[in-house]
């Protein structure tokens, strides 16, 4: 019986895992499920290759809410589904790849050394990407791990979308520079492009990856040229805790005047602020479409409204785009944000077809009119079967 391959993706918010058989044609899934909502509502759910629920419940509520506690109850479940199998390969999402990092690496106390440099890159992921890798290696310690950067898929972009205007120096010598994220999931919807829309595989598609963290990117024949998302997952889009773009002379003005310190600012602009931050409720856009308050709407409203500013931006970068992808937690379930953001793109051809809009599926789907000069997907996305592929390359080579 073949080795089995596991694959861990933690989120901010989330852990995902997928547990595929490493099958010789390409990995095949088995069980795939994830805490969700750590910091809010911890919520499991585990499915079977057939999409089968196994699993539906929520975190017991006396226990930490943490990404630690929450790997370690995914753990415990797939020690009760593999019993008498064997873990082959570990397969990690790793956030920021920083200069050094822009293929998947084996795992070495090495390159352990080199992630820890990063976590000030990505304080809400890269600790949360470390530690799994760590535990996997205390319970496992002979199973190679593999990891596999969010910032790779970007590693091409053409200078210009790379650069800032600050000196030329410090993109050269300190690393300051766009590098973009979410590149595992762009990669993955790269993937399946082809077979849903062949126009748009070989011309100009705008993806947007809206998710707890939300980005979008910009593909020329399925290869990215612009994001939103720069240095760090902080640029761009606002998110559920995280402002996005901002005037960097709030930064100065919050030092200078309000004396706040650089640990102070830093959660300000990652954990007090975005969805959570404007509506003051929560991070989720779930309960701010159930809340009707005035501040969630407003929050909702800023969403909605850069998701469109950006998109005209990156269509600016193609010149003119062929397709629009929705993906991730809220680009795949929130159909009220898709329609609201479509219908303030209808100037620049967007055509929304609003009851395929409405439509729940796991599978790649159309939701613009025949007549819709911009073709509109929602395709789910699969970081997971993206590492999974990934790792045991890496392994095999
Ligand atoms: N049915 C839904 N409608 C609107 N938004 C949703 C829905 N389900 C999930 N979401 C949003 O998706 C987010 C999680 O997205 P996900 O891509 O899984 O996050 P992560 O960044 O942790 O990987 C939630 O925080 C929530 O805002
Ligand atoms: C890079 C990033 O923002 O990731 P996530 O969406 O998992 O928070
Ligand atoms: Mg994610």
């Amino acid at each position: 019986m073949n080795d089995l391959l596991l694959v861990i993706n933690a989120g901010s918010s989330s852990i995902k895992f997928s547990l595929f058989e490493n099958t010789p044609s390409d990995p095949t899934l088995l069980y795939k499920g994830q805490m969700e909502g750590i910091y809010v509502t911890p919520h499991f759910t585990a499915k079977d290759a057939s999409d089968k629920k196994l699993v539906d419940e929520d975190l017991p509520a006396e226990l930490p809410k943490s990404h630690d506690t929450s790997l370690r109850h995914i753990l415990k479940w797939l020690d009760t589904v593999t019993t008498g199998r064997k873990i082959g390969v570990i397969g990690h999402r790793v956030v920021h790849g920083g200069t050094r990092f822009s293929k998947p690496e084996l795992v070495t106390p090495e390159v352990i050394v080199e992630l820890e440099k990063l976590i000030p890159l990505a304080p809400l992921h890269e600790p949360h990407n470390i530690t799994p890798i760590k535990i996997m290696a205390e319970l496992l310690p002979n199973v190679p791990q593999v990891v596999c950067f969010d910032t790779a898929f970007h590693a091409n972009q053409p200078e210009l979308n790379q650069l800032y205007a600050l000196p030329y120096e410090f993109s050269l010598k300190e690393g300051i520079r766009r590098y973009g994220f979410h590149g595992l999931s762009y990669e993955y919807i790269a993937s399946v492009l082809p077979r849903v829309d062949t126009r748009a595989a070989e011309g100009r598609t705008v993806v947007a990856h809206l998710g707890n963290g939300s980005s979008m990117a910009a593909l020329l024949a399925c290869k990215g040229i612009a994001s939103t998302m720069g240095f760090t997952a902080l640029e761009g889009l606002p998110m559920g805790t995280r402002t996005g773009s901002i005037d960097a002379g709030v930064v100065l003005h919050l030092i200078n005047h309000l004396k706040m310190d650089a640990q102070q600012i830093e959660d300000l602009l990652y954990k007090q602020s975005g969805l959570l931050g404007l509506s003051g409720i929560s991070s989720d856009m779930r309960d701010l479409e159930d809340s009707g308050t005035v501040r969630a709407k407003l929050a909702i409203d800023y969403f909605v409204s850069k998701v469109v500013r950006e998109a005209a931006s990156l269509a600016a970068a193609l010149e003119g785009f062929d397709a629009l992808v929705f993906t991730a937690g809220i680009g795949e379930n929130g159909a009220d944000i898709r329609l609201n953001v479509c219908r303030q793109l209808r100037w620049l051809g967007v055509e929304i077809d609003e009851a395929a809009n409405k439509v729940r599926s796991g599978e790649p789907r159309r939701i613009s009119l025949p007549s819709s000069k911009v073709a509109v997907y929602v395709i789910p996305t699969n970081e997971e079967l993206v590492i999974a592929r990934a790792s045991r390359a890496c392994i095999a080579a």
